[in-house]
């Protein structure tokens, strides 16, 4: 039996004349991997951030396992168990693998505490060898498992990536969707933005798709790559 952890009501996002989120709304499960996808300037970046309290919605209602979030700052939004990685991975370059890991760890715990979570972080994404080499010197896939781990020391119940893979080659991106796939195991729910369709495809039970800031499709990857708004929403956009 699924439980809905997430609930995200009829939410809209304006900036200027612009309207990034119109009237979204979805229902994420506990245990879930669902892959939110669109083409580009669809809004799943303005959802992502708005979920996560980096923008605040101009209508609408977040709940995480019950309790409402739209007002909350990030931290206490993380703090809640929501978190995201960034698109452009964001470590602090002169730092340690584990000094980047444990900072992620302080929001709830001291500074020693936190390390010892880091180490855990580190060893459950598979990295604990390069824990003390410098964030500058890491490869790709190493800085995508260190974002991953430092999201993981804020203790989340769900986990957004924002396109996560986006440097990674191929068999790069099937070692990393087997982490997150072990991490669902281990109970966590992942929402992902990602372009590699092959990726998301295999990835994710769930997809849900925004063009225009709407929500279009939601359904299986067999569903919505069927689904005549969602080819119109790629196709017309290609062809422009
Ligand atoms: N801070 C902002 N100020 C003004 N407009 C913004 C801002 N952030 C996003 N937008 C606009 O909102 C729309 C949705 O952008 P968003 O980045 O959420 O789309 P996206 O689906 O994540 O796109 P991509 O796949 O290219 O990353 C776009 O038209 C974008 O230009």
């Amino acid at each position: 039996m699924t439980e809905a952890l997430l609930q995200v009501s009829c939410i809209s996002k304006r900036f200027g004349g612009l309207k990034a989120l119109s009237d979204v709304s979805l229902t994420v499960n506990a245990g879930e991997i669902v892959g939110l996808i669109g083409p580009n300037g669809a809004g799943k970046t303005t959802l992502f951030s708005t979920l996560v309290g980096l923008h605040k919605p101009d209508s609408g209602t977040i709940t995480l396992d019950g309790r409402e979030l739209v007002g909350l700052k990030p931290h206490k939004i993380a703090a809640a168990g929501m978190i995201k990685t960034f698109q452009n991975v964001a470590l602090f370059l002169d730092s340690s693998v584990l000094d980047n890991v444990l900072t992620g760890g302080l929001l709830r715990h001291s500074v020693e505490d936190a390390r010892d979570l880091a180490r855990r972080c580190l060893e459950r994404v598979g990295i604990s060898a390069i824990s003390d080499k410098l964030a500058r010197d890491l490869s790709f896939p190493e800085r995508a498992r260190v974002e991953v781990a430092r999201a993981l020391c804020t203790q989340p119940r769900v986990l957004l990536l924002d396109e996560a893979m986006a440097a990674l080659n191929h068999v790069e991106m099937d070692e990393f969707m087997r982490l997150l796939r072990q991490l669902r195991e281990e109970g966590l729910t992942l929402i992902v933005v990602e372009h590699h369709m092959r990726a998301i495809m295999s990835l994710c039970e769930r997809l849900v798709v925004l063009n225009f800031g709407q929500l279009i499709a939601t359904g299986t990857p067999a569903q919505v790559s069927h689904d005549p708004a969602v080819v119109q929403a790629y196709l017309g956009r290609s062809a422009a």
